[in-house]
């Protein structure tokens, strides 16, 4: 079986080496050429599938996307053509999930404001949303959730069982959200139509409408923000305060936007070691189910030890040391500064995104509680760790 895969997907050796023979391609740069006689495609986020991409690949069987977003495959003529597509839905939601919630803790640091006293407003509690929902809650804090498209479910599923279901979110509105919140972090898909699209959802009319010293937190899409808006609001509203992981035009971010955000990532919110491990392994996982394929590979196994084996908490850890813990985890502001000073070389966003140390996620820093202390909300913000 013939497999190409892209070059900045770990773990692809460790687990479809023994299905068939790899190559490793440069997914921007992906050509028809090189899927004729490929069997099965495995993906990132930057290759486009589509009729182009696919014009000369006689034998495809399988597509495999490593990622949670599914805009850049074009699922329609997958199904025409008998394809079987498989993405990653929530492979790297914990991920995202805690780096808003790092990003958040960057700021109140650097703001001097206590993080707790905020309220963060969601939009879009999917897989990512609902992982910083989770270490929101663990912290203590308010949190307010718009999903219209997760309302209308939860209506339509009350209505037809007539029960009220005690696990029952409560949603507000956008203009709730944006009316009440001291930050707003977004974690919608990119859509294009419908009641609910998401395309330029903050439009220059909505930024205008953000709280007197809002922070907005976009580690979804790029173009969910009107990024040119945003350099003109933000141009007359120095109160605001930007953290973006995700920009209209990648690779090529508007260089004006740039110096106006606090802290600038190249779209790596979503790379943790164990995100992309996660993702790499459903991917895995589907094409034995497939193709009907036994295995006894476990994703634990792949991954290394931290390199930070327990740290023993002896007293009541306060925010700054939270995000001390934190930043041994993942320091966001190594990435900010490398950023910053690479993504207008050539290729440079590519290229911080190809040789991006993968960051871990909390569970991989263990914390031994010596101190008999109040430390539950720390094991449910997803470190892990034992009692002593
Ligand atoms: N920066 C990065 O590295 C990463 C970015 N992403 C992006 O984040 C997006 C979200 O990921 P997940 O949370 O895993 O997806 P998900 O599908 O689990 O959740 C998305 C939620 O957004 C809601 N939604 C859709 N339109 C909305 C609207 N107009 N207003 C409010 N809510 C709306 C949906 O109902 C759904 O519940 C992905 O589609 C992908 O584009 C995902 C992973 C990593
Ligand atoms: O999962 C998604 O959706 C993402 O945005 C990915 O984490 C982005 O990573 P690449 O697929 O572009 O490496």
């Amino acid at each position: 079986m013939n497999i190409v895969a892209d070059e900045n997907m770990p773990y692809v050796e460790a687990l479809f080496g023994e299905i068939g023979e790899i190559t490793r391609v440069n997914g921007r740069q992906l050509t028809p050429e090189q899927l004729i006689d490929v069997d099965v495609l495995l993906v990132r986020s930057v290759t486009k599938v589509n009729a182009e991409l696919l014009s000369q690949a006689n034998k495809l069987k399988f597509v495999g996307s490593a990622t949670i977003g599914t805009d850049h495959i074009d699922l329609a003529l997958l199904e025409q053509r008998n394809i079987p597509f498989t993405n990653a839905p929530g492979c790297n939601a914990a991920a995202v999930g805690e780096f808003a919630f790092i990003a958040m803790l960057e700021l109140a640091k650097r703001f001097k404001q206590p993080l707790k006293d905020k309220v963060v407003g969601i939009v879009g509690a999917g897989n990512t949303g609902s992982a910083l929902e989770h270490c929101l809650n663990a912290y203590g804090m308010k949190v307010l959730l718009c999903d219209p498209l997760l309302e209308e479910q939860q209506l339509s599923n009350r209505s037809a069982t007539n029960i009220s279901d005690k696990n029952s979110r409560q949603f507000v509105s956008l203009d709730t959200i944006i009316e009440q919140a001291d930050i707003i972090s977004l974690h919608v898909p990119i859509t294009k139509t419908g009641p609910h699209k998401t395309w330029y959802l903050f439009d220059e009319a909505k930024l205008n409408q953000l709280k007197p010293h809002a922070w907005l937190v976009n580690c979804c899409r790029g173009e969910v923000i009107d990024n040119r808006a945003l350099i003109k609001v933000k141009q007359q509203r120095d109160d605001l305060k930007l953290v973006l992981d995700v920009w209209e035009g990648e690779p090529n971010p508007m260089p004006e936007l740039v110096p106006l955000v606090e802290f600038a990532t190249p779209h790596i919110a979503g790379y943790s070691l164990e995100g992309k491990a996660r993702g790499t392994y459903m991917l895995f996982e589907k094409l034995c189910e497939i193709f009907g394929l036994e295995h006894q590979k476990s994703l634990l196994n792949l991954l290394p030890k931290f390199n930070i084996s327990q740290l023993h908490i002896t007293d009541k850890v306060s925010e700054t040391q939270l995000l001390t813990l934190a930043r041994l985890v993942y320091n966001l502001a190594d990435d900010d500064y490398l950023f910053r000073n690479s993504f207008l070389n050539n290729h440079g966003f590519d290229h911080m995104r190809k040789n991006h140390t993968h960051r871990r996620e909390f569970s991989a820093l263990s914390l031994v509680n010596t101190g008999h202390c109040e430390v539950d909300w720390m094991f449910k913000l997803g470190f892990s760790g034992v009692e002593r």
